[in-house]
């Protein structure tokens, strides 16, 4: 079938399953799961990774047969059938935090919420689940103030995102150069932005933003993110993307592990050489055995946990 013809049809069709528990494949992968957890009421109490100085890390998203998770030009896909969605969305109800990086939240504008979850009671939807803190890599401060995130957080129907960042230099170093002054007043004045709409800057310290990092990098190092996160309360994390933040995820040197379980939904698609693909720089990737494959509608999802 043409791939429009097939995203539309999936894009039109209603998620209608109701399952008032999460599959069997995410019980299997994630332990056992207390009463609370199955009913989506509560986040994980104890998928601590040995080091507790950072959170617990779910990398998750949903890849077609060519290892592409988005179209041409970044074009968003609804990859996962009905069935491997809800499993995204019970999967949410189980972190304490749900990441992704400030591409996806621009060019997606996503909720990241459970609304595919099977509705107690149309009014306490929001109250009756556990929805994850959403956290979003954004070392420039690019999240428009007036996304869904911020909006729904507004209006009492979603979490008000955490949105990682570091101070930018006034001299040179990081992305500033030398007497860049407006650059920084630029920065200063979208902090204040998302800060007045409703979101909270975390600031990762900026000491830490060089060792591991090319001097030309404005990326946030991870173990100074992850730590930061820890310290702050959150002790899982469900890391949803986009490409550049799941290269960094699984490119990280082998001294500083940082995905513990990763969970990959493939969908019965080919999207083509001009889609947006994850893995043509991956570096260093961790060992990883498997644990689990299963059968979703449509979809295979694959379980893998780090090797010990
Ligand atoms: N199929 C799926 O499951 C999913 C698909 N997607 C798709 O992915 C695409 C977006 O991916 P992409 O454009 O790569 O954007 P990302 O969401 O990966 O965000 C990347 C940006 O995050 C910031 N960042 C800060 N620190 C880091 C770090 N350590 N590592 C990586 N990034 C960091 C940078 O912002 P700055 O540039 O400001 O420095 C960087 O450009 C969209 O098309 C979306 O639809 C997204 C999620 C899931
Ligand atoms: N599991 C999964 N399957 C797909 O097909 C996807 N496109 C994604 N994308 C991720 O989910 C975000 C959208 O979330 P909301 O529906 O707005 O809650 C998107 O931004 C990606 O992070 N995931």
């Amino acid at each position: 079938m043409d791939l429009e013809v097939l995203i539309g049809e999936i894009r039109d069709t209603e998620i209608k399953v109701v399952t008032a528990e999460p599959p069997d494949f995410l019980k299997t992968v994630l332990g056992s799961l207390p009463t609370d957890v199955l009913a989506g009421t509560s986040p994980l109490p104890d998928i601590v990774p040995s080091d507790t100085t950072r959170p617990y890390i779910t990398l998750t998203f949903a890849q077609s047969l060519d290892a592409k998770i988005a179209g041409k030009g970044g074009r968003q896909l609804i990859l996962s059938g009905e069935e491997s969605m809800k499993m995204t969305h019970w999967m949410r109800t189980m972190h304490d935090g749900i990441l992704i990086g400030v591409g996806t939240a621009v060019n997606d504008n996503p909720q990241l919420n459970v609304r595919h979850l099977p509705f107690p009671n149309q009014h306490t939807h929001m109250q009756h689940y556990h929805h994850p803190r959403p956290l979003i890599l954004d070392p420039h401060l690019r999240l428009p103030p007036t996304c869904k995130l911020v909006a729904n957080a507004a209006k009492g129907a979603g979490i008000a995102p955490w949105v990682l960042t570091a101070t930018p230099p006034k001299a040179d170093g990081f992305w500033a150069s030398e007497g860049d002054e407006e650059k920084v007043r630029e920065w200063e004045a979208r902090r204040d932005a998302l800060l007045s709409a409703g979101a909270t800057i975390v600031l990762v310290e900026r000491e830490t933003l060089h060792p591991d990092l090319p001097p030309t990098s404005t990326d946030l190092p991870l173990p100074a993110v992850l730590r930061t996160l820890r310290a702050q309360g959150i002790r899982s994390i469900m890391v949803e993307g986009g490409a550049r933040v799941i290269q960094s995820f699984l490119s990280t040197a082998a001294s500083e592990r940082l995905v513990d379980t990763l969970i990959v939904t493939c969908a019965p698609v080919i999207v083509g050489g001009e889609g947006v693909g994850y893995a043509e720089r991956l570096e260093g990737v961790p060992g990883m055995r498997h644990v689990a494959t299963d059968i979703l509608g449509r979809d295979v999802v694959v379980g893998l946990k780090l090797s010990t």
